[in-house]
């Protein structure tokens, strides 16, 4: 069973993109669903609270707002919640991998090659869009000001840098289209 590993920046629209794969029916694992999950979990909540102080915990819980302003503002702070939670990530995708049976998986993910984990897949696939599109479409999606889209974009590597790296790109800008590359994207991925 193939992995490929479905990354791009903020707002490209890798969550779109992987719900198309979704639809024709290959299983999906998103890093970032799996990170919320760990969240709830008492053990996780008790770390980030010794790691960051009890400023990002409010009623028993964290504070995602409050983590978010210290991580985003600072590489080290993100490093250590990186450090927390990537593992446990990992050993999720593992569990949920041996249970798959399909030609192969879809692994979305925004920073696979900011942390150099495109070994770890068969084949990686980039989404891509005009910086300006996807700052627009996150201020929209999360009602967030265009500088705390910059924030989150300033810890991931430019698109261009990305593309070097990619063995496919896939340009999503107007939504028929991108259904287009995905329908490709699935014989190709199919036939590896
Ligand atoms: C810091 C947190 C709590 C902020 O939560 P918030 O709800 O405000 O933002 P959200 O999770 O929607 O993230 C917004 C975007 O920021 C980017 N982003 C998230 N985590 C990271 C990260 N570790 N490094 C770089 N960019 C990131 C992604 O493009 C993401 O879609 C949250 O992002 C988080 O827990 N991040 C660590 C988990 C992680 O690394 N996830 C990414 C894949 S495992
Ligand atoms: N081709 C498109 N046409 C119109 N809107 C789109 C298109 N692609 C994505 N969007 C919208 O743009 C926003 C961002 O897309 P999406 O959430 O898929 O991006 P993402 O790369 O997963 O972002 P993040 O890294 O923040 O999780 C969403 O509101 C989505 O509905």
């Amino acid at each position: 069973m193939k992995k490929i590993g479905l990354t791009g920046g903020i707002g490209s629209g890798k969550s779109t993109v992987a719900a198309l794969f979704k639809e024709k029916g290959v299983p999906v694992f998103i890093a970032d669903v799996e990170a919320k999950k760990l969240f709830e979990e008492e053990e996780v909540v008790n770390e980030i609270k010794e790691c960051f102080g009890s400023s990002v915990i409010s009623k028993n819980s964290i504070d995602r707002k409050a983590l978010g302003q210290i991580v985003f503002s600072d590489s080290e702070e993100l490093k250590k919640l990186n450090n927390i939670i990537h593992p446990k990530v990992h050993q999720a995708f593992e569990n949920w991998f041996s249970q798959q049976k399909s030609p192969y998986i879809i692994y979305e993910a925004a920073i696979i090659f900011e942390h150099n984990r495109q070994s770890f897949f068969d084949k990686t696939l980039l989404v891509t869009a005009p910086k300006a599109l996807r700052i627009e479409r996150v201020m929209k999606r999360d009602s967030v000001t265009e500088d705390e889209v910059l924030k989150r974009m300033n810890n991931q590597w430019p698109e261009l840098r990305k593309k070097e790296l990619a063995d496919y790109t896939l340009d999503n800008v107007k939504i028929d289209k991108t259904k287009h590359q995905v329908n490709k994207y699935d014989k190709i991925f199919r036939g590896i």
